[in-house]
């Protein structure tokens, strides 16, 4: 259950002042910091001076005003969890790498925390640290404290730092003021019948750390630090009630301790602390001793004995162990972890693969933008290489379905207050129709016009040549005809994104192919600029010549509700198109699964992804250049390089080129997020290249390898293929003709990339004449029999009885 009462500092000077005038607080053993006030610098100055405050969480603002490197600073230097007052603040930093659980946000008046313990706070039990006395304290502990016993004394559990147990003991109401107030362990004796401070009269005080309520309410713990000549607790002379405990690394710190005060001078523990020379060579010598040790027993005896001596040393150095641990959970509260590479001196040679792997991946640990290296033998790190870093669907669900939901059931209204929300646009109405008026056309310059009628013209050629439009036929059995025609589409919605970048080419890619399919009605829908509320010049250029009805001036999960339902400006339509964010993806996945939406969609399309396969002759400028371009499309798109036979030299080169012409990206920053989850896979042989790839199947799949053209055959899984050094994948993205529009996640297992036919249905028809029905109307009776569908029968026997085809007594 843990303290019902969260202590809140709201500023700095608080944080400064309150916590060293009111130690008691730190027996709650949790803070809720302010971070839009509380400094990052002073938040994690006082998580290090204040070890009773095991569990600090930060509270941040509706809108969160810290930088990614200040919330990441946190959270690695010993923040828990972070507050969140609006569930939207959610997605931004899962997406930066913060854990789930890491995030209580606000629901109704309650933040639930699920990191370490499983608590909630209501927004009651949040109290400003300077209003509270160790009265409101010993309340508010009571108020959530239940006991069955007849003398209403509560069951009280005592334990040291580390947990263990010294034993069982009673407190009363009373007792427990006192040991607020007194910060030491004050009970209540049942013999005696009295309030009884431990140690008054035996001389083994106790210091009070921490207090505790158990998960169902009915018992205390209380942490404690054993004072006195023996630090026992036990009235047996004992450390616990339960006898000693066993000679643990706790046991050896508290040996070691008193062996400082008091070791005979000649003795060896003696030696090791006047001589650092002599401990510095032990602790090495052990440290090898471990490596070296080969079976279980060996292990455990070389592994002591270091510890033995690391021991000393924190002793020496006046570091306890409560002090290490407390550091442990520091490390373990860190959401970006170091490369953990070791020393140069310390490393030996390696041979071939795992080696240039290694010494590639050395180069990175300097905040340079390069790409983690793994060797293809190395299965687990290949496996994490190649995990795409996207929310589990469960989790964008969660944001995704309530903001589904509003806009089908409030429709524009719904609709206008998230582009306000989620785009920073305050619009009268939420679409724009055709003919667009001429304001939007502001900005268009003829070099544009140019460069987009050029594209669309090759996107034309292209599709335009995928263009079934004939009735295809075939004569099963004499008598049976059997065809299939096509028909466009009727109503199609084209979602243009314009998030982070806005994308006009996609509106072609998306336009082209619907107008040559000949779909009724053309719907584009896109996020409105903040700076004016319209859609991009370029964007209404394509949608008027592809004969757009209209423009939904909305984008995210919110505009493809709107289209899948309709709403009273929106027309509903048939079909959903077009790639985007998480956001988007999902929520086409939703509209897709709803019978109520009646609607379908082209196929997921998330965040950019390209693997290159790239052997030695390779340019190293091209590689990189092809990696970047997918890298700035947004933080979590993904870039994988699958080096063939690649030398150390021309992996150094690949890295130093991507470091290079990134830095002089305007999109550095969204860069450098995703090349932090982007990878060199090294490997030996054409052949393992593709299988990784046929593994990962890419949105995009470059060849920049010899003879690039003869191995298109080994590919089984992607969305399109680019083939050879001058064949950059931009070329596909906007001009070259093929359709941009492509599957991520893996979906290139199952689904091909936008294309006419996408755009259009094909129904089947057939025509049995009596000849017909002559050769196949026995079988179909012999089937709908064994199925027991008599009425699928008797539909064939009426109709062949009275042609004469079977005699009347035929049953
Ligand atoms: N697979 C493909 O074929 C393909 C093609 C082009 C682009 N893309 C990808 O499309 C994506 C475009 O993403 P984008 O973000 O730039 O534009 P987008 O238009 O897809 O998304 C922007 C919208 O997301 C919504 N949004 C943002 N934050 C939100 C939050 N916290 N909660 C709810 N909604 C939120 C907003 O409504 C905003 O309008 C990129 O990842 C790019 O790689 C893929
Ligand atoms: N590469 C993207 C598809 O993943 C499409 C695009 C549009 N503009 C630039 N690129
Ligand atoms: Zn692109």
């Amino acid at each position: 259950m843990g303290f019902p009462i969260l202590p809140f500092f709201t500023s700095s000077e608080e944080l400064k002042t309150v916590a060293g005038s009111k130690p008691y607080l730190g027996l709650t053993g949790q803070a809720l910091l302010d971070l839009t006030k509380v400094s990052v610098d002073d938040a994690i100055a006082f998580i290090e001076n204040n070890s009773a405050y095991k569990f600090v969480c930060g509270l941040l603002g509706a809108s969160n005003t810290l930088s990614d490197d200040d919330v990441v600073r946190l959270l690695n230097n010993g923040v828990s969890v972070l507050f969140l007052q609006d569930c939207s603040m959610a997605a931004p930093l899962v997406q930066l790498g913060v854990p789930k659980e890491r995030l209580a946000v606000l629901e109704g008046a309650t933040y639930t925390c699920n990191f370490g313990v499983v608590q909630k706070f209501s927004t009651s039990q949040i109290v400003e640290a300077s209003a509270l006395s160790t009265d409101k304290l010993a309340d508010a502990l009571f108020s959530s404290l239940k006991t069955d016993r007849d003398d209403k004394l509560y069951t009280t559990l005592v334990v040291d730092t580390h947990e263990r147990c010294l034993g069982l003991v009673y407190s009363s109401k009373e007792s427990i003021k006192q040991a607020f107030e007194q910060q030491v362990g004050v009970y209540y004796s049942r013999s005696r019948n009295e309030i009884w401070v431990k140690g008054l009269t035996s001389g083994n005080t106790q210091k009070l750390v921490n207090i505790n309520i158990d998960c169902d309410g009915d018992a205390l713990k209380f942490v404690v630090v054993q004072e006195g000549k023996k630090s026992d607790f036990c009235h047996l002379n004992t450390t616990s009630c339960y006898g000693e405990f066993q000679q643990g690394l706790v046991g050896l710190e508290g040996l070691l301790r008193q062996r400082l005060e008091n070791a005979p001078e000649k003795s060896y523990t003696r030696r090791l602390f006047s001589d650092p020379e002599l401990l510095t060579a032990k602790i090495k010598e052990e440290a090898e001793e471990l490596t070296e040790a080969a079976d279980k027993k060996e292990v455990a005896w070389e592994a002591a004995d270091l510890f033995y001596f690391a021991m000393v040393k924190l002793v020496a150095s006046g570091v306890s162990l409560d002090d290490v641990e407390r550091n442990l959970h520091v490390k373990h509260l860190k959401i970006t972890r170091r490369k953990g590479d070791a020393k140069e001196k310390f490393l030996q040679k390696k041979p071939s693969e795992e080696s240039k792997a290694e010494a590639a991946a050395e180069t990175v640990d300097d905040g340079s933008i390069s790409l983690n290296v793994v060797s293809d033998q190395d299965k687990k790190g290949v496996s994490e290489a190649l995990s795409r870093p996207i929310q589990k669907t469960a989790d964008i669900m969660h944001l995704v379905n309530p903001i589904v939901e509003r806009v089908r059931n409030e429709g524009d209204k719904a609709l206008l207050e998230f582009t306000q929300k989620f785009d920073g646009v305050k619009l009268d109405s939420p679409v724009l129709e055709a003919p667009f008026p001429k304001e939007y056309f502001e900005g268009l310059t003829d070099e544009m016009k140019e460069a987009l009628d050029l594209s669309m013209e090759n996107v034309r050629k292209f599709h335009e040549a995928q263009l079934q439009k004939e009735t295809l036929e075939v004569v099963t059995q004499p008598g049976v005809v059997c065809s299939r025609f096509p028909r466009p589409i009727e109503k199609v919605g084209l979602y243009i994104p314009g998030g982070t970048a806005v994308l006009p080419s996609t509106a072609l890619m998306l336009g082209v192919p619907a107008r040559v399919a000949e779909c009724q009605e053309i719907v584009f829908a896109s996020p409105p600029r903040k700076s004016d509320g319209k859609v991009s010049p370029e964007v209404v250029y394509v949608a008027q010549k592809v004969g757009a009805s209209k423009i939904v001036l909305a984008g995210g999960a919110q505009a493809v509700a709107a289209m899948a339902y309709g709403t009273e400006s929106i027309p509903k339509v048939d079909k959903i198109l077009g790639p985007g964010n998480q956001f988007v993806t999902a929520a086409k996945m939703y509209v897709q699964n709803d019978t109520q939406a009646l609607c379908s969609i082209d196929m997921p399309a998330g965040p950019s992804e390209v693997l290159v396969i790239a052997d030695e002759k390779a340019d190293a400028d091209f590689v990189a250049s092809d990696l970047l371009s997918q890298a700035e499309h947004g933080v979590d798109s993904q870039v994988i390089l699958v080096g063939v036979a690649l030398s150390e030299k021309k992996v150094a080169e690949i890295q130093d080129a991507v470091h290079r012409q990134a830095l002089e990206l305007p999109r550095v920053d969204i860069v450098r997020k995703c090349i932090a989850h982007s990878s060199i896979i090294l490997c030996d042989s054409y052949e393992t290249a593709f299988d990784m790839s046929n593994d990962y199947a890419p949105e995009h799949l470059i060849l920049q390898i010899e003879n690039a053209q003869d191995y298109v055959k080994l590919v089984f899984n992607a969305g399109s293929v680019f083939v050879g050094a001058y064949t950059p994948e931009s070329c596909g993205d906007y001009s070259s003709g093929t359709n941009h529009t492509l599957p991520t996640y893996g979906y290139a297992r199952q689904y091909s990339g936008v294309n006419t036919s996408t755009f259009q249905k094909f129904i089947t028809s057939q025509v049995v004449n009596p000849q017909g029905l002559e050769n196949i109307g026995r079988a179909v009776m012999s089937v709908a029999k064994v199925e027991g569908l008599d009425a699928h029968r008797n539909a064939v026997k009426i109709r062949m009885q009275k042609l004469g085809l079977l005699p009347e007594s035929f049953q």
